[in-house]
């Protein structure tokens, strides 16, 4: 299932955020959302999954989603939002119970996840005994669990420290590569961009609209940390960025 957001513009009140977004996400791809502070990247993102609609312009669902798919839109949050009176497995069944999937099915569908964010030996260990990119990566187990057609992650590395982060890109890239999956990914960060995305869109200050949308050729599991031709891109993102992060920034401190 392709998504296509058409000629979207949204004000709060008389408070502009996005403009004339226009953009296609397509199936089987990693797009990445960059822009300064509140240009309106995690609005964009609220409207993708149906949570809040534009003023103006349509999300369109295009094609089907995938077989055994049980929530066609899901999130990744920065904060995990794990139960934690639940264990790892327990975190994982809650989204198959919603769906009255119990006993050997989702014994199987949570087998199949944990084996591949390796996290078969942790099903049940409670969240309170995982390291933050643990508990991330219990967060995407959860979010594979209901075979989505779209993941839309926010932000969902920034709470981690470096390394953990090179480790969790690294899970995602071969996650990806394994089985190719689709998400919208709203991050501050241009390494991530540059690391995950086939497709980086850059979007102006606020009222957010799309600068430029920067297509990386490069094979996923090919980039490398230190690759100069990624740091090169990432360097070409910031030109583009830079000002504009600039003013947004001198924008909120005068809020
Ligand atoms: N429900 C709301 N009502 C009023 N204003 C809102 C609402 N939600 C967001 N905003 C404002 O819209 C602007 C865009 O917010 P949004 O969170 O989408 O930006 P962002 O690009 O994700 O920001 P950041 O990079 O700082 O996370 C901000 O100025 C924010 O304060």
């Amino acid at each position: 299932m392709d998504i296509r957001l058409d000629a979207i513009s949204h004000s709060y009140d008389d408070f502009e955020v996005l403009r004339d977004i226009t953009l296609d996400i397509p199936a089987g791809r990693i797009v990445c959302i960059v822009g300064p502070s509140g240009c309106g990247k995690s609005t964009l993102l609220r409207f993708i999954g149906g949570l809040e609609r534009p003023r103006a312009g349509r999300v369109l669902q295009v094609g089907e989603p995938p077989a055994g798919c049980l929530n066609p839109l899901t999130y990744i949050f920065q904060d995990f939002a794990l139960l934690p009176w639940r264990t790892v497995e327990g975190n994982i069944s809650l989204v198959l119970e919603d769906h009255g999937i119990r006993g050997q099915r989702a014994r199987e569908i949570i087998g199949d996840v944990l084996a591949r964010t390796k996290l078969t030996d942790f099903a049940k260990a409670l969240p309170k005994q995982l390291s933050g990119g643990m508990k991330q990566r219990v967060a995407i187990a959860r979010a594979l669990a209901v075979n989505p057609a779209v993941m839309l992650m926010d932000e969902p590395l920034s709470a981690l420290d470096s390394q953990t982060r090179e480790l969790l890109m690294d899970d995602l890239v071969s996650l990806w590569s394994r089985q190719p999956f689709t998400a919208v990914y709203v991050t501050h960060n241009l390494n991530e961009a540059v690391r995950l995305g086939h497709q980086i869109v850059v979007l102006s200050r606020r009222p957010g609209q799309i600068r430029e949308v920067v297509t990386l050729d490069t094979p996923l599991e090919e980039r490398q940390f230190g690759d100069p031709e990624l740091d090169a891109k990432q360097k070409y993102l910031w030109q583009l960025m830079r000002d504009e992060a600039r003013a947004a920034d001198a924008e909120l401190l005068n809020v």
